[in-house]
């Protein structure tokens, strides 16, 4: 199977409808490959809080429409990282958008965990409340979205769901680089599935970006690393890995599930 991370610059001196043009035209640019993936928020970057009310979009927006198009275009699946989703009937959500090669909406996925503690997104969107799988030809597919990646238990819900596949769109912040690729890691060895996580390039809102978007494998060796800046990262890899991994080495199948907690 062939992925192409694109790990796209997000910096203020460019419009997003030109960045989502630009995007679009690099989607296309992958054609052959099986698997696009897209970055957190790359329409206003994961920082820019003061955005996130004016360019909220409907889930069936602009980045939707060009998306689509753009992925049926290239014949590909499509990651399309997630969209500041402006909900008729609710608050704002980070919602990530995955589409067929045909160009239709396969999964909507509403980020659970919202970052920022009392600021920022933990205050300005609502939390996701549904982990969400999708099955592709290769592989079942599991989503999370840039701080889940510090929760073990959501990807522990997705394992259960079936999802051999771990993608994460992020806009994670070069301060804490280290975390970022050691918690991919540690999620692709725990989970014994491949890690696909695709952060942003540039600054925004004062915020270096971390870059290094990465493709770790389910015995949790690195198979391919991006560097600081914008860079399509691209990657073959063999998903019946998975299932080698977890029959030969079955520490998923000695899980111990409800353990009393301590009394007192
Ligand atoms: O957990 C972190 O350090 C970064 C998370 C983040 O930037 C986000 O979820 O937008």
């Amino acid at each position: 199977m062939r992925a192409s991370l694109l790990q796209i610059a997000v910096d203020e001196g460019e419009s997003i409808d030109s960045r989502r043009e630009r995007v679009a035209s690099l989607v296309r640019e992958q054609a052959g490959a099986d698997l696009v993936v897209l970055p957190e928020l790359w329409t206003t970057g994961a920082f820019a809080f003061e955005s996130f009310g004016a360019e909220a979009e409907p889930l069936e927006g602009p980045t939707y429409d060009v998306m689509a198009k753009a992925a049926s275009d290239a014949g590909v699946w499509l990651h399309a990282g997630s969209i500041p989703e402006r909900d008729p009937e609710g608050p704002l959500y980070n919602t990530s958008l995955v589409f067929s090669p045909a160009g239709e909406l396969a999964a909507a996925y509403r980020k659970i965990h919202r970052f920022g503690f009392d600021k920022g997104e933990a205050v300005l969107m609502g939390a996701g409340a549904e982990l969400v799988t999708v099955r592709l030809p290769e592989t079942v597919v599991g989503l999370a979205t840039c701080y889940d990646l510090r929760f073990p238990e959501l990807f522990r819900g997705l394992v259960d769901a079936g999802a051999e596949t771990l993608v994460i769109p992020a806009g994670w912040p070069e301060r804490r680089r280290a975390h970022w690729t050691l918690l991919a890691r540690a999620r692709a060895v725990e989970n014994q599935a491949f890690v696909l996580a695709c952060g942003t390039a540039g600054t925004h809102a004062g915020v270096p970006q971390a870059g290094h978007s990465i493709v770790v494998d389910p015995w949790g060796e690195v198979l391919a690393e991006a560097g600081a800046g914008e860079e399509v990262l691209s990657v073959e890899f063999d998903p019946a890995k998975v299932g080698a991994t977890r029959g030969q080495f079955p520490v998923l199948r000695d899980r111990v599930l409800g353990v009393e907690r301590p009394r007192g």
